[in-house]
């Protein structure tokens, strides 16, 4: 039996199991197995041919990738957004490599990746579609791009193929504390009330996965799936906002319900309805801030200023500026809304806010 009717197989009997207590082991190790089939079809060695995904060099401060179903309007969208042109086009499957452009907004430069579309099945190598995956993984935020006259199946049909192969969207890697030793059997321990995860089911996932020493310490309540996700240790957690386009071409009371679900933004690429708000979306949920350095003495730089994460520190910055600047960094004067007063002389370790100055003191 081929691997994917093995993964077609599990996902039947998966289907077909009602979920209550006494089929919960049985229902975890079925995910667990499903899981690990899906690791080998991924896996690059088996399966993938070497140098399959596009090559298209990362640049700029942050990436975002276009993901959806042909002709929903991608490359229309990078060509109202960018300089760059892509073929847009009337059927499906225009686009059939990776392109780049770049957006400029709050002083960032952001890499757009236009890419084919993806069909149900991608995960299991339909089409581009692992290509366009291998690319959704190295993206810092997933668009995904949606038809609204199309049904709402669509958007179920998506999140399930990027699930399968790891990419976990808007949602925290969880709080798991995982380590396989070489001795001692398995240690499990959680911190917390755990309403879907015994310690028996945790051992059984273990061993499926021949993992037989490992201390295990869960801090918050998790699924099975989830704990399956920690042992796996390769999924990636990427943010997502989901894109309705062709707005203009269904009623106001479907576009109104369309724009109250959550992390949506409706737009209409022909009629330029509500790009501005697209691109002030995916600045947000970039979490990118921007900080400007100054001279002692001199006034701030307010035209050029730094892109950085956040959550990122004294340290991050000095890095930005120079490789070596950290070595020589004594302190730094910060005016801004991570300061209590202006200025305030700070270690590496200080986290900076969004439009925060800094002035770097360093060493004699
Ligand atoms: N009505 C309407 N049509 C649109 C809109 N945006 C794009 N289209 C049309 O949708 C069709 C597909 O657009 P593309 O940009 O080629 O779509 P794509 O997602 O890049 O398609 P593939 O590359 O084939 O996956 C074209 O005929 C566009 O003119 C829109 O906002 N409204
Ligand atoms: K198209
Ligand atoms: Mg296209």
């Amino acid at each position: 039996m081929g691997i994917l009717e093995k993964i077609a197989d599990i996902e039947r009997e998966i289907a077909r199991t009602q979920k209550n207590k006494a089929t919960e082991y049985h229902l975890g190790l079925l995910k667990a197995k499903l899981a690990r089939y899906r690791v080998e079809l991924q896996d690059p060695g088996k399966s993938a041919a070497k140098g399959e995904g596009f090559d298209v060099m990362k640049s700029g401060d942050a990436r975002v990738a276009l993901i959806g179903f042909p002709s929903v309007g991608k490359s229309t969208l990078l060509n109202k957004l960018t300089n760059t042109h892509s073929e847009a086009g009337a059927y499906e499957f225009t686009t059939l490599t990776c392109i780049p452009g770049k957006i400029e907004y709050n002083g960032a430069n952001i890499q757009l990746l236009d890419l084919p579309g993806i069909i149900e099945g991608a995960s299991a190598g339909k089409g581009r579609g692992r290509q366009v995956i291998a690319v959704a993984r190295t993206a810092d935020l997933i668009m995904i791009m949606l038809d609204a006259t199309k049904s709402h199946q669509q958007r179920e049909l998506l999140e399930a193929e990027l699930e399968a192969v790891g990419i976990r969207l808007n949602t925290q890697k969880p709080n798991v504390y995982f380590k396989v030793k070489t001795g001692g059997g398995i240690s499990f321990n959680a911190t917390c009330q755990l309403s879907m995860l015994t310690e028996k089911m945790v051992q059984h996932i273990l061993h499926d996965y021949r993992i037989f020493n490992a201390e295990v310490l869960v801090r918050e309540d998790i699924t099975v799936d989830q704990f399956i996700d920690v042992v796996l240790g390769n999924r990636k957690y990427i943010r997502a906002i989901y894109c309705y386009n062709k707005i203009d071409s269904i009623t106001m009371e479907q576009v109104d319900q369309l724009a109250r679900e959550p992390q949506t933004v409706v737009m209409s690429c022909e009629m330029d309805l509500n790009t501005n708000f697209l691109v002030e979306t995916i600045w947000k949920n970039l979490n990118l801030l921007r900080v400007y350095t100054k001279k002692r003495g001199e006034y701030p730089d307010f035209e050029g200023g730094l892109i950085i994460r956040a959550g990122s520190t004294i340290e991050h910055v000095c890095h930005a500026i120079h490789r070596s600047l950290v070595r020589e960094f004594k302190y730094a004067l910060v005016w801004g809304r991570s300061t209590k007063h202006n200025p305030q002389r700070v270690g590496l370790s200080h986290l900076v806010e969004n439009e925060d100055v800094i002035q770097v003191v360093k060493r004699r």
